[in-house]
């Protein structure tokens, strides 16, 4: 089994949540409220840009060429989607360029990002490589469940088009031969962190979901505490 089909494995029940979770039935459905698609957009935007700073940086540490090519395109890319697709839906919607950079970034989003930047500033390139996966592949994933199930005339067709595309299908594919690459020249030790940091890059693209359904914000001192807490992982 290669490194990448484990880590498939090990994460099946996740995704399996993901896959489930309202915000994507809802959205296969065309029924998702649109101001709920509203705000999962701008904050995606701007979650778009830090996880293109972050291939950027993962580019800068990149063992070889090729891989900085990579890396650096898929930056590119990223932020090509942010201008397309999430500034079609932003004028759509009638979200002023000010309006978005006035828009504060939500807990969920900021965690994320910051995650994805420490990660690749300050732990090797493989384990920060390997938390730049789900945001790749879970999105492939879940592009191509909703695109087998969308009704027909789904107003939110285009963002279903674009991560169930051909062309985003190719990005995944060589994000998952370089992890493979990587983690064939990688010790034991350096395999298993990278286990860790796909893991939780996979539980922040669900925080990230679940954030945007419920339109939260930050928690306020005065919050009840949530009740659903997971265990930290256990080593
Ligand atoms: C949160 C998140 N993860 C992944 C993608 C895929 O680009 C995205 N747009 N947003
Ligand atoms: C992962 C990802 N998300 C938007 S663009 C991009 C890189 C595709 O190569």
């Amino acid at each position: 089994m290669s490194f990448t089909q484990q880590l498939r494995r090990d994460t099946a029940q996740l995704r399996q949540q993901i896959l489930d979770m309202p915000f994507n039935r809802d959205l296969a459905a065309g029924t998702l409220p649109q101001e709920v698609f509203r705000g999962y957009i701008v904050q995606d935007a701007h979650y778009l840009e830090g996880f293109a700073r972050a291939l950027a940086m993962a580019a800068a540490k990149a063992p070889d060429a090729d891989a900085v090519a990579q890396l650096a395109g898929s930056a590119i890319k990223a932020i090509s989607v942010e201008r397309g697709l999430h500034g079609e839906y932003m004028a759509q919607f009638g979200v002023s360029a000010e309006e978005y950079e006035a828009t504060e970034i939500s807990e969920a989003c900021d965690h994320y990002v910051s995650f994805l930047l420490r990660m690749v500033a300050t732990d090797d390139f493989a384990v920060g490589l390997t938390a730049l996966l789900p945001c790749f592949w879970i999105y492939h994933e879940v592009g191509q469940k909703i695109a087998a199930e969308a009704v027909p005339g789904n107003r939110y067709q285009a963002w279903i088009d674009t991560y169930a595309s051909e062309d985003f299908a190719d990005g995944v594919q060589r994000m998952l031969e370089l992890i493979d690459r990587t983690a064939a020249a990688s010790s034991d030790a350096t395999r298993a962190r990278m286990q860790r940091s796909f893991a939780r890059s996979c539980w922040h693209e669900w925080h990230f979901w679940d954030s945007a359904y419920h339109m939260r914000g930050w928690l306020a001192p005065d919050a009840e505490p949530s009740a659903k807490r997971m265990p930290a992982i256990a080593e």
